[in-house]
């Protein structure tokens, strides 16, 4: 047995944080929206160094095999989180957010129009930006990060022309972003004269941004801690007078540490505070703070440590907007949006399909559509999701991967055959359900399998959920045949064609598309009846006496000559066939047989399908007619002639 109880070892306590314990009081369970108050009660409560569990051993015959896995990495270089940036030091036992659930969104900010476009090939013109600006505005975002206006003339040129078009709706606050350099605060100020911004809060914000992280520093910037706070202030302190001049809108603050997740506990606490003190920080003005994980570092717990650590110390808190930025460097972006909100989050910045540099800004549409699916109003339109996505491609001139969670081309496609399968049961189940209790099918619960929303709730059809290629079964072929062409195969005949189908699709090596399907089962059990040896040039039936049925065909060969009329003698009109194929020395069997009606624009198509017994082997044949015994012969020659063909 592998021994879990191995005593956890423990990373040497920050420096800057106390080490003393304090007992902490159970927590107990407050949603987010209850964030402040809950936070405040723990705020003395974190004391203990940050613990670094093993992972459970392994049993003795893999760790030898894992032992000798090669590796010509030279993974040494690289030191884990808690070796290379100071942590905060929590308590475990006082964490709150693993305690907590989201039950609200959070406000949403869209960064496409500068994160988003920073990282472009080619950065948005500005038509692309007026297309992405007002989709972001009819899918109901409310706050809008515009562009960074002092970085280019195009940048400048986007923010004027929607202030000169008065683009902005009354609801929606612009955010517009700037270094820490007096010129180019300028610069931002000159950009948003005249945007509008009256209403409740001020509905213009300037974001000031500079790097706080100790490699940034003291690598990039040249600037120990004093320095950098120096920096900040003179920065804060330019905008809040240019602020005071009769040509700028009524603005409020934002202030990101770049590089939080990297920076010291204390000394972000330390800038922040300063700044929400510099601007006056009040309910009515609050200041955004917004902790960016610029590059992810570390596992999506780690942030939300930091972020807990923030929401507990940071002064004014009823006044401050706590906010966050993660990208996606370790693909995790959207686990630490996750975390983050757990731990006291208030706001998100990220872009539509995680658009942003290197691998991206935390996607929008999966965090906003994760709440969703969990019940949660996520305050933001998807209803139709592939207009978005087409939109957003537009803009950035960067596809959208078929994968991408909830708005990619395959995202609610199953080509496997179980997959498919319980699909289209639960499928059924659902409608059958929503019957059951008289509401609409786009109203009832939600419970089908592999598909953790309805796919029609973003715009997306059902039709394409199910494609078929070597891996499906006969649930998927089914499916694709009955919502293309009406066929309600009986499961002994989805058996059978399922087996065609996938020997072509995995000679091919391809998917298989419903028309093909058709075509295939077509030439299997409908052509047979045109494709002798038995073919029926005339037919009639009667019922000569009570529960005895006469069947007269004249049979042709394949080549064409008509043979003598044949009869033949039975309790009903196929068995009376059979009786005649008899005479002829086919001695087939009726094994199974089903029917339905096609409910095709009036025409009233019949299908039947009949498995016959020959020669020790079944075979299946199908018939489609106007008249449902038409089509019961026509399904019992087809099935002789495709038995007797081989
Ligand atoms: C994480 C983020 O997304 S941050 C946003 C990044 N976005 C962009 O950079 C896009 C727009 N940027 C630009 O157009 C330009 O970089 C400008 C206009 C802002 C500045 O241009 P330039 O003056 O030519 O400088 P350059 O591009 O080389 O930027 C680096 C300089 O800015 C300094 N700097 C970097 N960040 C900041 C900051 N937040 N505040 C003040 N100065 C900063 C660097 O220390 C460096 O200064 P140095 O030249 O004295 O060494
Ligand atoms: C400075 C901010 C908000 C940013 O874009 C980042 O850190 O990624």
């Amino acid at each position: 047995m592998p021994d879990h109880s191995s005593s956890p070892s423990v990373a040497a306590a920050p420096a800057a944080v106390s080490s003393t314990p304090t007992a902490p009081t159970a927590p107990t369970a407050p949603s987010t929206s209850a964030a402040f108050p809950a936070a405040a009660a723990f705020a003395d409560a974190v004391s203990f160094p940050t613990v670094v569990r093993p992972r459970g051993a392994l049993p003795a015959g893999a760790a030898a095999w894992n032992a000798q896995r090669p590796s010509s990495m030279p993974h040494q270089r690289y030191l884990p989180i808690h070796e290379r940036v100071e942590l905060p030091a929590v308590d475990p036992s006082s964490r709150i957010w693993p305690t907590r659930r989201v039950d609200t969104a959070p406000l949403w900010v869209s960064v496409d129009l500068r994160d988003g476009n920073q990282a472009l090939r080619e950065p948005m013109d500005t038509p692309r930006k007026r297309m992405m600006f007002d989709l972001l505005v009819a899918m109901g975002f409310k706050e809008i990060e515009v562009g960074y206006p002092s970085a280019s003339q195009t940048d400048f040129d986007f923010v004027r022309h929607l202030v000169e078009d008065d683009a902005v709706p009354p609801d929606v606050t612009t955010v517009v972003f700037t270094p820490a350099r007096r010129d180019l605060i300028e610069r931002t100020f000159e950009a948003i004269a005249g945007m509008p911004a009256a209403g409740g809060m001020p509905r213009v914000v300037v974001h000031l941004y500079v790097a706080t992280a100790p490699v940034w520093r003291q690598v990039v910037l040249g600037h120990d801690r004093a320095d950098l706070l120096a920096l900040a202030r003179d920065a804060a302190e330019h905008m809040a007078r240019l602020a005071e001049s009769p040509r700028s809108p009524d603005v409020r603050f934002q202030f990101s540490p770049e590089v939080f997740n990297a920076t010291e506990p204390d000394f972000a606490l330390e800038i922040c505070n300063s700044l929400s003190e510099l601007w006056d920080a009040c309910p009515q003005r609050p200041v955004i703070h917004n902790l960016p994980a610029t590059v992810e570092i570390s596992t999506p717990n780690v942030y939300a440590d930091q972020i807990e650590y923030m929401d507990r110390h940071l002064a004014r808190r009823e006044s401050v907007i706590l906010s966050v930025h993660p990208h996606n460097d370790r693909g995790t972006g959207v686990a630490c949006a996750e975390l983050a909100l757990l731990a006291g989050a208030q706001r998100v910045e990220g872009c539509l399909f995680g658009n942003g540099e290197r691998t991206g800004n935390v996607d929008l549409v999966t965090l906003a559509l994760n709440l969703y699916s969990q019940g949660v109003n996520p305050m933001i339109d998807f209803s139709d999701i592939d207009v978005v996505r087409e939109t957003v491609e537009h803009c950035n001139r960067v596809p959208v991967h078929p994968r991408h969670p909830y708005g990619g081309e395959l995202a609610y496609t199953a080509f496997s055959g179980t997959h498919q399968d319980a699909i289209s049961k639960g499928l059924a189940h659902h409608a059958a359900l929503a019957a059951a209790q008289s509401v609409p099918e786009g109203r009832a619960p939600w419970a089908v399998p592999y598909l953790p929303i309805d796919p029609a709730d973003v715009g997306r059809s059902y039709e394409a959920l199910i494609r078929v290629n070597s891996q499906s079964g006969k649930g998927g072929i089914a499916h694709l045949l009955n919502l293309h062409y009406g066929l309600e195969l009986p499961r002994g005949l989805r058996a059978d064609f399922s087996r065609v189908a996938q020997e072509a699709a995995d000679r091919d090596g391809r998917e298989l598309v419903a028309k093909e399907l058709w075509e295939m089962f077509q030439a299997r059990y409908l052509a047979p009846v045109h494709r002798g040896p038995i073919l029926l040039s005339s037919w009639r039936t009667a019922e000569a006496a009570p529960g005895e049925h006469e069947f007269v065909a004249e049979l042709a060969t394949s080549g064409g000559e008509v043979r003598t009329p044949r009869r033949g003698i039975g309790n009903g009109p196929l068995a009376a066939l059979t009786a005649l194929l008899a005479g002829i020395g086919v001695e087939a069997e009726i094994v199974a047989f089903s029917e339905h009606a096609m409910d095709r624009g009036g025409t009233s198509l019949a299908t039947a399908y009949i498995e016959i017994g020959l020669n020790g082997t079944e075979r299946w044949g199908v018939g489609q007619d106007t008249s449902a015994l038409t089509a019961s012969v026509n399904a019992v020659i087809a099935a002789v002639n495709g038995r007797l063909a081989g």
